[in-house]
């Protein structure tokens, strides 16, 4: 059926539509002048008690339906420790709240934002104007900060840092909201800070930066070994309650072993930048009496790492006659002692059972040594790790290797197939080569160490003429025709 859609035939629905819209304005018209008209009646008719009444209740029902501003708590942290009266020096903690913030700051969502630092390539740092305000989300709860200027003339240390909160979350904003500020800001300090070796010289310590560039990462090693080495070290960060409770020195210790040029010093080097803890490299040649060794090891910091390399070489068997004699004596002057003083199970300390009329310059010995980091490290330091390196484990003092002395034992072997892709991807981002698979073989059949392979890589940038280069050295070695083989 054709529908006729000429203007004339329009007209009809035109004008319904302009009637149905006046009945519609004079339908709102005569409403609100009946509102009109009520309310004029409401204020006439009812007495003024009832209306108040009314007017009471219906504030009251307003105020029970509708939801009530939460109460806030806030938090005042201070520039400067002390009062108005009295400066006691800058607030730590106002610090550490600054350095939070810098990483939690939301440049988009800020009016103003002051940028500092930068000098002698520091980090820029980015932080509130004074009267500004953020929000910083934490366990789904959002903590309000401003920046509250300073007031007065002598407005220095008035400044202050201020959270606000909702009441109900006050315990959490001191239980754990401010204490992971503070662990946090720890944990970024520790990344950022140049990491350091330092090496004795007779008492003290000497630091240099330490700028080792091993890490897990480029470290040839097999790569079960490897993880499991983290996995350790994860652990101990994390057990500080478990070393307290059990009243054990926060402390672990590993001894590396395998042949030179496997990667002892280089697994040392990652572990330091791992844990981005210092390194102390103790000379013990250079260490003449008990006493010394004392002050050395009580100088360590906190998160520090103790090497001590090649401990085969550092006691002599004269040494260990010494002090299996010292040990003797003490059995004929009444001390309780095994035969084999070396393997007594707990021999005490020999400068704690020093009798005052010993000379002070006394020879350092393994026990000593030993005995001094279980005991005073448990009073005098938190998160050390102790490790010792020798090319021979068969030549070591039993003492060492006693259970319970050494928390781990790894070896760092030749170098494997996994060790090998390390390498290769460390110089030349390889990850396959039509010579792997020959490589592959020969490393089966010949003992190379990382060091052998890594020079032979070095030798040239090109990659093909480097592997080649590592394949000739291999097969040379399996005929025997390497110098040193
Ligand atoms: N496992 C490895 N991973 C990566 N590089 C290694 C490895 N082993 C050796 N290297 C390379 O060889 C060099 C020497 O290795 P490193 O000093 O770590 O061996 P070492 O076992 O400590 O030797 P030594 O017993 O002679 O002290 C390192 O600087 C590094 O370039």
């Amino acid at each position: 059926m054709a529908t006729d859609s000429s203007p004339a035939a329009a007209i009809p629905s035109y004008r319904k539509a302009v009637d149905a819209y006046k009945k519609a304005v004079a339908t709102a018209a005569s409403v609100t002048a009946y509102a009109v008209l009520a309310r004029g009646m409401a204020r006439e008719l009812l007495p003024h008690d009832l209306r108040d009444a009314v007017a009471w209740t219906a504030s009251f029902l307003r105020a029970r339906l509708e939801p009530r501003p939460a109460e806030r708590r806030t938090i005042v942290i201070k520039r400067a420790a002390g009062d108005h009266h009295h400066y006691d020096g800058e607030n730590g903690l106002y610090e550490e709240v600054r350095e939070y913030l810098a990483t939690r700051i939301q440049p988009r969502s800020m009016r103003r934002l002051c940028l500092s630092g930068g000098v002698g390539g520091a980090r820029k740092v980015l932080s509130m104007e004074p009267g500004d305000s953020m929000t910083d989300s934490f366990e789904g709860v959002d903590f309000t900060w401003a920046s509250v200027a300073a007031e007065g003339r002598h407005g220095y240390g008035t400044e202050s840092l201020e959270v606000s909160f909702d009441a109900e979350h006050t315990d959490m904003a001191l239980g754990r909201y401010v204490p992971q500020i503070t662990a946090s800001v720890e944990e970024e300090r520790l990344r950022e800070r140049a990491l350091k070796i330092y090496m004795n010289e007779s008492s003290s310590w000497r630091g240099i930066t330490h700028r080792h560039s091993a890490t897990f990462d480029t470290l040839a090693m097999d790569p079960e070994l490897k993880q499991s080495v983290i996995d350790d070290l994860d652990r101990f960060l994390k057990r500080r309650e478990h070393y307290r409770r059990i009243g054990k020195a926060w402390k672990r210790g590993y001894l590396l072993y395998g042949p030179p040029g496997t990667g002892k010093s280089s697994l040392v080097a990652a572990i330091a930048n791992y844990l981005r803890f210092n390194l102390y490299d103790l000379d013990l040649s250079d260490v003449h009496s008990n006493m010394f060794l004392q002050r050395l090891l009580i100088g360590m910091s906190d998160k520090s790492i103790l090497v001590i390399e090649d401990i085969d070489c550092c006691f002599s068997s004269a040494s260990r006659e010494e002090e299996k004699d010292q040990s003797h004596h003490q059995t004929a002057a009444g001390h309780s002692s095994d035969d084999d003083a070396m393997d007594d199970v707990s021999p005490p300390a020999p400068w704690t059972m020093m009798p005052p009329s010993l000379p002070q310059q006394q020879k350092i010995t393994l026990s000593g040594l030993l005995n001094f980091i279980d005991g005073l490290w448990s009073t005098s330091g938190e998160e050390r790790i102790v490790i010792f390196t020798t090319n021979y484990k068969d030549r070591l003092d039993p003492a060492l290797l006693r259970p319970g002395r050494m928390d781990r034992e790894i070896y760092m072997g030749y170098c494997g197939w996994e060790a090998f892709m390390t390498l290769v991807h460390n110089y030349f981002l390889l990850d396959d080569h039509p010579m792997f698979p020959e490589i592959r073989e020969l490393l089966e059949k010949v003992e190379a160490t990382p060091a052998e392979v890594s020079e032979m890589l070095l030798r040239s940038e090109d990659a093909d003429a480097a592997l080649r280069g590592v394949a000739k050295f291999l097969a040379d070695k399996k005929q025997g025709t390497v110098e040193g083989n």
